[in-house]
């Protein structure tokens, strides 16, 4: 279809069943932190593809990678026969994870499946029916990984008959009024002795900070806390890290700045840095419970496995981790500076640079939907690509590519402060935004 714009020729070609659209984002090439569409107009990525893009688009270090090994492709997979690169993509992770014991690593494409092989194999190894999980978490699009997840935006998808889902504690919108989270821990723990026997729970799905839920930053203590109460019935810790972790927020793993080591790790997004690469890092007795339990023919090709590496090493020899939270610190202190003449930015959170807005009525704290859709979309005519997340679909969500600098964190937040305020002022107009579904 020559002449028609890159735009109407997806709308004309891909399924809608794989969209979600908040703007007619259509992008030609990408460099750095920088996506450019087919008329050469440059956008400044927020999102780096809700956090994939961890070394931004081109980095050197990930051509190279891949190129090196797609010139001497070793096979394409795991499956029937291993690969230098893969074992050492598994090797890297086990140095790089802290735990106890003898450990096995899981290389899959993308958080969903390994999040759904987790959801398989942990009942099976430990022989018990039940699995807990919060509310508003997102742990992957599969059948498997919904049934385990507590989003919104999953609503009618059946959940595995033995998940018990509980509030993610949220400072911003306290359960049961108690920002600090111990009344929801004593709930847990009462569900533990009542309704939800421990010793009948396999795992509890956790993020160490709910991203589509809300980007909500849990209270200090309380995932410490949790992992306590679930050693004490052994009930395995899955900690899932396939939006947050991997220097996003200013360390290796975001588990870190919760005073706990998971039993289980699940990797995915940044890992890849663009291409699909995911990983689950785990107890032996559970990764080794039975052969060809959780495969798919491409899984640890030595393609992928040698971008995961290319990340690995780079957040290593660019200090990705310090220039994290020293960026995503600078890039919350412009929003918040920002953010005190405008009243309908109710909170501003994150860490690192994994960062919330949450966008409310002022005269009531209720979440604004209809604002948030429209300040990205806002944000995309201005140049700059973010999107929102939440069960009330209202926190604008921050996920740069990890090389952001301090200048674009800079500019970042003034785009974003200026479409807020666009947005407010009735800039964009219900038509403007009614093409695209969101979420
Ligand atoms: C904490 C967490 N765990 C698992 C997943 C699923 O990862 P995949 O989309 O790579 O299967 C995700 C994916 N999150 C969604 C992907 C769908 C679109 C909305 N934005 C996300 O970041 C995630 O955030």
């Amino acid at each position: 279809m020559t002449g028609a714009s890159l735009y109407s020729r997806d709308e004309a070609a891909l399924s809608a069943l794989q969209k979600l659209r908040f703007f007619p984002l259509a992008v030609a090439r990408g460099e750095g932190c920088y996506l450019i569409e087919e008329d050469g107009r440059r956008l400044l990525d927020l999102s780096a593809s809700w956090g994939a893009a961890s070394l931004g688009h081109g980095h050197p270090a990930l051509r190279d990678a891949i190129d090196g090994a797609l010139a001497v492709q070793a096979g394409a997979s795991i499956l029937s026969g291993t690969n230098a690169i893969a074992v050492e993509l598994a090797e890297t992770l086990l140095r790089l994870t802290p735990g106890d014991g003898d450990r096995r690593v899981w290389l899959g494409h993308s958080g969903s499946d390994a999040n759904e092989t987790v959801a398989r194999v942990v009942p099976a190894a430990t022989k018990r029916p039940r699995m807990m999980a919060f509310s508003g978490a997102y742990h992957g699009g599969t059948q498997g990984s919904m049934a385990v997840s507590g989003h919104s935006a999953q609503d009618g998808v059946a959940k595995e008959d033995g998940l018990t889902l509980v509030p993610y504690p949220d400072p911003f919108r306290p359960f049961n009024g108690d920002a600090s989270g111990q009344a929801l821990l004593d709930y847990i723990e009462h569900l533990l002795e009542t309704s939800c026997p421990g010793e009948e729970v396999a795992c509890f799905f956790m993020e160490p900070i709910q991203a589509d839920g809300g980007l909500i930053v849990p209270p200090p203590g309380f995932l410490g806390g949790l992992a306590k109460l679930c050693a004490r019935y052994g009930i395995l810790t899955v900690c899932d890290e396939v939006k947050v972790g991997l220097a996003r927020t200013g360390s290796l793993h975001c588990y870190m700045h919760e005073g706990f080591t998971p039993d289980i790790l699940v990797l995915g997004k940044g890992l890849g840095g663009g291409l699909p690469v995911s990983a689950v890092i785990g107890p032996a007795w559970v990764m080794d419970h039975a052969p060809a339990f959780s495969m798919q023919t491409l899984h640890g090709n030595p393609v992928c496995a040698a971008a995961a590496l290319a990340v690995l090493k780079t957040i290593g020899t660019e200090h990705l981790s310090h220039a994290a939270r020293v960026t995503g610190d600078a890039l919350q202190g412009h929003i918040l500076t920002g953010a005190q003449s405008v009243p309908e930015i109710g909170d501003v959170r994150g860490r690192g640079l994994a960062v919330g807005v949450e966008l409310v009525d002022p005269s009531t704290n209720a979440p604004d939907a209809d604002l948030a859709r429209k300040t990205v979309y806002r944000a995309w005519q201005l140049g700059a690509v973010f999107y929102y997340v939440g069960m009330q679909s209202n926190v604008l969500e921050l996920t740069p590519p990890l090389t952001l600098t301090a200048q674009q964190a800079e500019e970042g937040a003034a785009l974003l402060l200026t479409a807020v305020q666009d947005a407010c002022a009735g800039l964009v107009s219900d038509a403007d935004v009614a093409p695209f579904a969101g979420w």
